[in-house]
């Protein structure tokens, strides 16, 4: 690699929901802002394999993509370790592996990206005097809860902990008690300690990039950067650089996508909880005799059911399986052969939702998931399991209006399969409003994305700066 034009080095937790936007953002600093750029990926023995790192790389050969070698931290966790306090642990303790591999590149980058979890990296770009962003990879909702932590936790959140209330987050939409962050929730528990801290380190880099923009998020985006932000002292600039999504591959055409080729437009709702969400076998059941009895074609991307964990599946390595997913309900295959396809565990997402046979989809409200579905036009059912997912689905359902949700979902344990039927009749109604939304939103995307949209705008601010550093250090004599 030349040292010409600035290098990125962009640093990627586990998991394909932090992955996947990071490699897409790789992709926009080198196509539209002339950067190198290395991705560098933290990983655990079981996280993920280099053929299905190739296989998630938009255009291999644009991007120097990096397995940093895998961080064994079975020490330092329990049975019970929830999923958000392990991926803090792991990135931790990847840190020494990101600095030997940057000591070992040849000329050092110019800018440190990292996700949510790699805050503690700042140290590392601080060492190798580059500039340090942090790209948050789900909406700016989400992002002003994680700046507002610090504050929070000086005032005792009895209203919203102990008796239920909202809690407000100044400028934005206030956070209900059903929909929170679970890390909120418990000041003992070691998450809300790393999430708080995540909150303050964020403050420290030079900028903050976040995967939304303008016109969906408007509100919260100027109450992030407004006069007051968010009552922060010295406030770190925040860049709505999204929708960052991959755009649908070229190349052999799989078996789900000639089935879509013979449904009819709009015809098909897709379910999916992600690259690693699962059910219980109670709610796989309800949900397989609401899709059946719901009389409309689907395509169902199952997982063994789990009762206890519905993050289980996140650092599964295995993404396709033969195995017949002998949980569902006896006859169910046979019953909806002509209506549905079940695929396990994976599903090419982008190219179903890409597909014009695709009307709505059942999504645990992953961001990247919700990305996908608005910048297809599909809107959605929102169904969230863990994570920040439950905020999402709030915001999609009454703030952005391109999905519905579950009445049940906060207060029982299971959804019904009347429910379920009824829900997907309803989105899968031609005549929704919330289909001519998200196509409208779709539209505002793409706008935002072009040359001279706000986001492609914002994106350049950050490549301008980073411009500007690189000349000034390359010009610097040696030593300085
Ligand atoms: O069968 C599948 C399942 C998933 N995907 C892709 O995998 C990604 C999944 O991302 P996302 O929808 O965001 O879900 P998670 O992997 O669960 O995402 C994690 O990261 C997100 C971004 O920070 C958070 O919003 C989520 O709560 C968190 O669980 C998407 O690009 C999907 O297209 C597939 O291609 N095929």
């Amino acid at each position: 690699m030349q040292n010409t034009k600035p290098h990125a080095a962009l640093l990627a937790s586990p998991g394909m929901g932090h992955l996947i936007p990071v490699l897409e953002l790789g992709k926009r600093l080198v196509t539209n802002h002339g950067f190198n750029v290395t991705v560098f990926v933290a990983t655990t023995d079981n996280s993920l394999s280099k053929s299905q790192l190739i296989e998630q790389t938009p255009s291999p050969n644009l991007l120097n993509v990096v397995l940093l070698p895998p961080v064994d931290v079975s020490s330092l966790i329990t049975p019970t370790t929830g999923i958000l306090t392990q991926l803090a642990i792991m990135m931790r303790e990847a840190l020494p592996k990101l600095r030997s591999a940057i000591l070992a590149m040849k000329f050092c980058p110019t800018v440190l990206i990292v996700d949510l979890f790699g805050t503690e990296a700042m140290v590392i770009a601080d060492e190798f005097n580059m500039l340090k962003y942090v790209f948050i990879t789900s909406n700016a909702w989400f992002l002003a809860l994680t700046l507002h932590m610090p504050t929070l936790d000086k005032v005792v959140e009895d209203n919203h902990v102990k008796n239920q209330e909202a809690l407000l987050i100044p400028g934005c939409k206030s956070l209900e008690f059903d929909d929170t962050f679970e890390p909120v929730l418990d000041r003992n528990d070691q998450i809300y300690v790393e999430y708080k801290h995540m909150g303050v380190q964020m403050q420290k880099f030079d900028g903050i990039l976040v995967n939304t923009w303008q016109d969906l998020e408007g509100t919260t985006i100027g109450a992030l950067g407004g006069e007051k932000k968010l009552g922060r002292v010295a406030p770190v600039p925040v860049y709505p650089i999204g929708p960052l999504v991959r755009a649908v591959k070229p190349g052999p055409r799989s078996e789900v996508l000639d089935w879509l080729d013979m449904q009819p437009i709009d015809s098909v709702i897709y379910v999916s909880f992600g690259s690693g969400g699962t059910l219980s076998a109670k709610q796989t059941t309800e949900l397989a005799y609401g899709l059946e009895s719901s009389d409309r074609r689907f395509i169902w991307v199952v997982r063994p059911p789990i009762e206890t964990d519905s993050a289980a599946a996140v650092f599964k390595t295995s993404h396709r399986s033969d195995d017949s997913p002998d949980f569902l309900p006896d006859g169910f295959l046979t019953r909806t052969r002509k209506m549905g396809l079940v695929v396990s565990k994976w599903a090419p997402q982008n190219e179903i939702l890409s597909h014009p046979s695709v009307g709505g989809f059942i999504s645990h409200c992953g961001w990247n998931s919700a990305l996908e579905s608005i910048v297809n036009g599909v809107p959605m059912i929102a169904w969230p399991l863990y994570a920040e997912q439950k905020m999402n689905a709030a915001m999609l359902t009454e703030d952005v209006g391109v999905a519905i949700r579950s009445k049940s979902l906060p207060t029982k344990e299971v959804v019904g399969r009347e429910e379920i039927e009824t829900m997907v009749r309803t989105i899968m109604d031609k005549g929704d409003a919330r289909r001519a939304r998200v196509k409208t939103l779709k539209s505002s995307a793409e706008r935002a994305l072009s040359k001279g949209g706000s986001s492609y705008n914002s994106l350049s601010h950050v490549a301008n700066d980073s411009e500007t550093a690189f000349k000034y250090l390359k010009a610097k004599p040696q030593g300085a």
